[in-house]
């Protein structure tokens, strides 16, 4: 371990832009260790002559879930490549600590079992979250009970064993929207953890709202290229504390090569986000004036995410996709269409599913890199006939602009700002709840 590990990152260095820390947080080790690349340590464990020495590490770990300073005694407390990568999300999220995990589920897993060991297992949740969350907390496995409630009902949804209040906005996968300093605001004692997995810090940095808990599923925007699977909990020390002291002792640690690729994916997360959220903005303004397609949801803070609801068969569209991956899980660098009655919210039961506002007809996308007219041109084949007209669309960025949507423009920082001069038409739903 390095000297660097454990500490508040939220002081360690100061102010930078999110552009400059993406690039260089958790690297604050590297150039006295002589290298330019951040090293992958792979070691299950690590070799000390000195027992009394681990004791009194081990005896403190146990104690305060502080990590020991010195060299790591066991990979399954501690690991100097995920801990760079911790350290840099922190950064990213504006926290004094991160705490990674195997996926986002083992960190959503973690949060729940660390307020159920202070007696507070009932949970305040917001519908919809990702279906495998909903869940988790709904389905008893942790042995949580849970109150569904809309934002204005938290307040009174909250008892003296409430432990955790959980939202995601946006959300997966209707891309709804919450006030997060309003949301928090109406927690009173009882700490709020919000999904920012579709957000990212580049959108969104939810612990700037009052968030104690800023959940991602690192499998997805920061990892960024679908080739890993993680979690992490972005939090103050004290509480990163907390859920250390659980991962040690249910064993659900990242990966070191995880961490490796993670590191290395946020280095270019903000390039990433614009660039799918400018792609995105502009299939969110084509879908929303497309005869065949019901509703169109992108979110008022911009993102790389596209819902819509067809007229005809969703399952089709999946079908006949042949650029667009078909496939669940999102934030690659390709883009990915799902269903998520089929597949990323199959858990939720169907009643369940309709008070979240996940239709049958509704799909998910996930837009990537690709070139915005390739994206178009294959979704529009997957479309299928213009109802109506049985005509096949051609349409190009001539024809959108012309279309004049008024579905707002993307700015190239996430933010949208609404066209003034074309005749509005359809437009992308961007209402919060
Ligand atoms: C296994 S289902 C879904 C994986 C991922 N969380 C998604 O929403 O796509």
């Amino acid at each position: 371990m390095t000297q660097l590990e454990g500490m508040d990152v939220s002081s360690a260095t100061p102010h930078r832009s999110p552009d400059t820390e993406a690039v260089h947080a958790g690297r604050e080790d590297l150039a006295a260790l002589g290298l330019h690349a951040a090293p992958l340590d792979l070691s299950t464990t690590y070799p000390s002559h000195d027992s009394r020495a681990e004791a009194a590490r081990l005896d403190e770990f146990a104690a305060t879930g502080a990590l020991p300073p010195g060299p790591p005694v066991y990979a399954r407390l501690d690991n100097p490549t995920v801990a760079r990568f911790e350290r840099a999300l922190a950064r990213l999220e504006g926290t004094g600590a991160a705490v990674a995990f195997a996926s986002g589920m083992a960190a959503l897993t973690a949060v729940v079992l660390a307020r159920a060991a202070r007696g507070l297992r009932h949970v305040v949740a917001v519908r919809p979250l990702y279906g495998c969350s909903d869940h988790l907390l709904g389905g008893g496995l942790l042995g949580t009970e849970v109150t569904w409630t809309d934002p204005a009902g938290i307040a009174a949804a909250l008892r003296p064993d409430t432990g955790l209040v959980v939202v995601e906005t946006p959300a997966n996968p209707t891309l709804a929207e919450i006030d997060l300093r309003a949301v928090a605001e109406s927690c009173g004692p009882a700490p709020l953890l919000a999904d920012n997995t579709f957000a990212t810090p580049v959108l969104q940095r939810p612990a700037e709202h009052g968030a104690r808990f800023v959940l991602h599923s690192a499998t997805k925007y920061l990892g960024g290229h679908g080739d890993v699977l993680g979690g992490v909990v972005a939090c103050d020390e004290e509480t990163a504390r907390e859920l250390r002291k659980v991962r040690f002792a249910t064993g659900g640690v990242l990966h070191p090569l995880a961490g490796y690729l993670l590191l290395r994916g946020l280095a270019t997360l903000p390039v990433r986000m614009r660039a799918q959220s400018a792609t995105a903005a502009e299939l969110a303004r084509r879908l929303a004036d497309d005869p065949r397609v019901a509703r169109v949801h992108y979110p008022r803070i911009g993102g790389a995410m596209v819902s819509f609801e067809v007229h005809g068969d969703p399952h089709e569209v999946i079908a006949g996709v042949r650029l667009i991956t078909p496939a669940v899980s999102l934030g690659s660098v390709d883009t990915l269409i799902q269903h998520p009655g089929s597949i990323s919210h199959r858990v939720v039961g169907p009643a369940d599913r309709r008070a979240g506002g996940i239709g049958e007809k509704l799909l998910r996308m996930s837009v990537g890199l690709e070139d915005a007219e390739d994206l178009w041109h294959d979704l529009d084949t997957a479309l299928g006939a213009r109802r109506g007209t049985g005509e096949r669309a051609s349409a190009g960025a001539g024809e959108a602009d012309s279309a004049g949507s008024g579905a707002g423009e993307a700015t190239g920082d996430g933010e949208l700002s609404a066209r003034s001069s074309a005749p509005r038409r359809r437009e992308p739903e961007r209402a919060g709840r």
